[in-house]
């Protein structure tokens, strides 16, 4: 199966490419197709990013070519790793979504356009662009719903799952359970779907309970506001030390808190990202269906707050080489149930002046158009 990731030079991208070929997920017959922007810098350097993958890697990379045109794209499965990043803010507030929206919807378009024109109607399309809610509505509506998963949720997934392994002292792939809702603040610890492998029910439920505390997520957002609020001031004078402070808290919050703080630090999340992504299409190119979380278009096959959710929201679903099948949630606890709530009510706000439009039939997978 060939790959094709939009935004190859920039930091997530790059990433993506290196990891796809250091970690050999692609054998030397397929193809990882580099894609960069007409006229911009990267025009010009996704042919030195070829190159420098070609010195490091020739013995085992795949086929590497160049794209410069969004009509040339051709791939099974579509990595949306291009556009503008959210700057953040010193004082520790959101970055402006609206803006980054409005230049990353131009974006999603463009490619998604050229897609359902020259594509094969069958790609796969990971979104790992922000925001990702609205990349996923703006290629969904071009594509099918089906075709195209954002992968913010799955990285949540996976910080969460990794700070409970850390404070189990067990290792990551012990832990299941999801993170849905949006990308970002709006994330959804999903607690009541956490699975540790070696302990029965009710050994589960005291490790949880341990976990948690008799916190609900009732009161997350207050909570995750008071910590940026704690780093921030910390940071000020000992960096290091905002980071030991995150350590002291409780695994949902820790998940949060710091790639929050990464962000602050100056660094990027670009490694942890690109290695999410990099697990995502594992899956999709191995042929399995699998059970990951992600941001898709629903169309009422979610419940929250009591109205049927249309629109995209993260949650888990089973995901294999023609796009993602099914929801697989089971009826949530109300604190869960609320907060998902609020989360597709915050994502459907973010989206709804840039998605307005006739949307594409929805094709289920294996189906051709
Ligand atoms: N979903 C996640 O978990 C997650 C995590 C980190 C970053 N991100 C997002 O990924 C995106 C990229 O982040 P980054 O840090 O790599 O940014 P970056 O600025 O380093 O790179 C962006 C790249 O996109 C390219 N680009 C812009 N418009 C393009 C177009 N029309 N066609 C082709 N290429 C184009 C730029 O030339 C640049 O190379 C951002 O939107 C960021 O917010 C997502």
């Amino acid at each position: 199966m060939d790959v094709a990731v939009l935004g190859a030079t920039g930091d997530v991208g790059r990433q993506i490419c290196t990891q796809l070929v250091e970690r050999q997920v692609l054998p030397t017959t397929s193809r990882l197709q580099l894609v960069g922007r007409p006229g911009g810098a990267s025009g010009r350097a996704v042919h030195g990013l070829r190159a420098d993958l070609v010195d490091a890697y020739d013995e085992h990379a795949p086929v590497l070519d160049v794209a410069l045109d969004p009509a040339d794209v051709v791939a099974d499965v579509v990595v949306v790793a291009a556009g503008r990043t959210a700057v953040p803010r010193s004082d520790g507030l959101p970055a402006d979504r609206a803006e980054l929206a409005a230049e990353n919807a131009a974006v999603f378009r463009a490619y998604a356009d050229a897609l359902a024109e020259h594509g094969s109607g069958s790609e796969v399309v990971v979104v790992v662009s922000n925001p990702v809610e609205l990349g996923v509505a703006v290629m969904a509506q071009r594509l099918g719903r089906h075709r195209v998963i954002g992968m913010g949720a799955w990285l949540d997934t996976l910080r969460f799952r990794r700070e409970i392994a850390v404070q189990l002292g067990v290792r990551r792939h012990r832990v299941g359970g999801f993170v849905g809702g949006q990308h970002g603040d709006d994330a959804v610890p999903l607690w009541s779907t956490v699975r540790i492998s070696g302990l029965d029910v009710a050994e589960r439920r005291r490790a949880v309970a341990r976990l948690r505390g008799d916190r609900t997520l009732a009161t997350f957002p207050a909570e995750v506001a008071a910590a940026k609020a704690a780093l921030l001031d910390v940071a000020a004078t000992d960096m290091a030390g905002a980071f030991a402070l995150i350590d002291t808290w409780p695994p949902d919050l820790r998940a949060l808190a710091r790639p929050w703080m990464t962000h602050q630090s100056g660094a990027k999340t670009a490694t942890g990202t690109a290695s999410a992504t990099i697990d995502l299409l594992d899956t999709v190119l191995d042929g399995r269906d699998i059970v990951v979380a992600g941001q898709v278009v629903l169309d009422g096959e979610v419940t929250v707050g009591g109205a049927p959710v249309s629109g995209v929201l993260g949650v888990p679903v089973v995901l294999g080489p023609e796009g993602w099948t099914r929801v697989l949630l089971d009826p949530l606890p109300p604190d869960e149930d609320a907060r998902l709530a609020q989360a597709a009510a915050a994502i459907a706000a973010g989206c709804d002046p840039w998605t307005s439009g006739p949307a594409a039939p929805s094709v289920p997978p294996g189906v051709r158009r």
